[in-house]
């Protein structure tokens, strides 16, 4: 199976080298950087500037680049009627419509975080928050490393759509709370972002309530979790007919 690993930052040197471990090829890698270094099991040879130049038959696309490359990925992936596998993160409301319309063409699998962990608590919180949302204020905290782009995290927005979800949609997002005077009120879920260091990933979902406090919390140790997710997730998709798949479907969580 050939892979091309779109994005050849922190992310995509990781994924090149467990598509290798996993025995699978690397058709190409796509970093538009000019002087980008190749690193084992990268050659110099399939480092490209765009998806059309791969010179070999691609299988899947894994993406962990940046929002700015979607329509790239998203038309090569239909053209050539292979699937994407898309773990960017940070797109704007009208991206994730084109990537929904995308995947009525071809096999489409976005997941905006690629672990068993962040994706088993995702499903706990659809079957809890209808239990405590009455009782329980909800805040979400996230921390990541000095280098992401984004803020909140897609893990911190992919928890709040759980949360809203099996309420809903009766929620309503608040960002940081810089500016806001008054008191907090119970449609409101907070979410807050820290950045610093090398923090890999940390997520906190707060349930408060008079006098108890529940916690679940989803600690990244190393980018490998996301990195072999996503090549599981290549697996899974290939050869699949146009869809929306995520990563419960890859994972088997019922
Ligand atoms: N779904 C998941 O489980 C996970 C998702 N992610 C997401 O994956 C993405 C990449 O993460 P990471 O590898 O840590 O980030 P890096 O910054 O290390 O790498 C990003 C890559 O995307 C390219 N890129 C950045 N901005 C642009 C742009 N405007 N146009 C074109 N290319 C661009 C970079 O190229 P250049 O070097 O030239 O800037 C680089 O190749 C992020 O969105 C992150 O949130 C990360 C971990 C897990
Ligand atoms: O940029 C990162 O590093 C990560 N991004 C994803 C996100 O935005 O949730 C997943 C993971 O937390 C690491």
């Amino acid at each position: 199976m050939n892979i091309a690993v779109f994005g050849y930052g922190m992310m995509g040197k990781f994924v090149c080298e467990d598509v290798a471990s996993a025995g699978l090829q690397i058709a190409g890698v796509i970093e538009k950087r000019d002087g980008a270094q190749a690193m084992s099991p990268v050659t110099e040879d399939i480092l490209y500037k765009s998806l059309n130049d791969i010179k070999e038959k691609v299988d899947v696309i894994i993406d962990f680049s940046n929002p700015a490359n979607l329509d790239e990925i998203l038309e090569y992936a239909i053209e050539n009627q292979i699937g994407a596998v898309i773990c960017s993160t940070g797109f704007t409301a009208e991206q994730l419509t084109k990537i929904k319309q995308a995947s009525e063409k071809t096999a489409i699998l976005f997941s905006r975080n690629m672990s068993l962990g962040v994706n088993v608590i995702s499903e706990v919180l659809k079957q809890i928050t209808p239990i405590l949302a009455d009782a329980f204020d909800i805040e979400i905290i996230e921390k990541h490393h000095n280098q992401k782009v984004d803020s909140p995290s897609g893990t911190a927005k992919l928890f709040y759509d759980s949360i809203n979800e099996s309420l809903n949609g009766e929620k309503e997002a608040v960002y940081g709370r810089e500016g806001i005077v008054g008191k907090r009120t119970k449609k409101e879920v907070g979410i807050h972002a820290i950045r610093g260091g090398s923090i890999v990933g940390e997520h906190s979902i707060i349930f408060a309530g008079q006098d108890e406090i529940i916690e679940l919390k989803h600690e990244a140790l190393s980018k490998r979790i996301f990195s072999q997710g996503s090549v599981k997730a290549a697996k899974f998709l290939a050869g699949k007919a146009p869809g929306f798949y995520t990563m419960k479907e890859v994972l088997d969580i019922k």
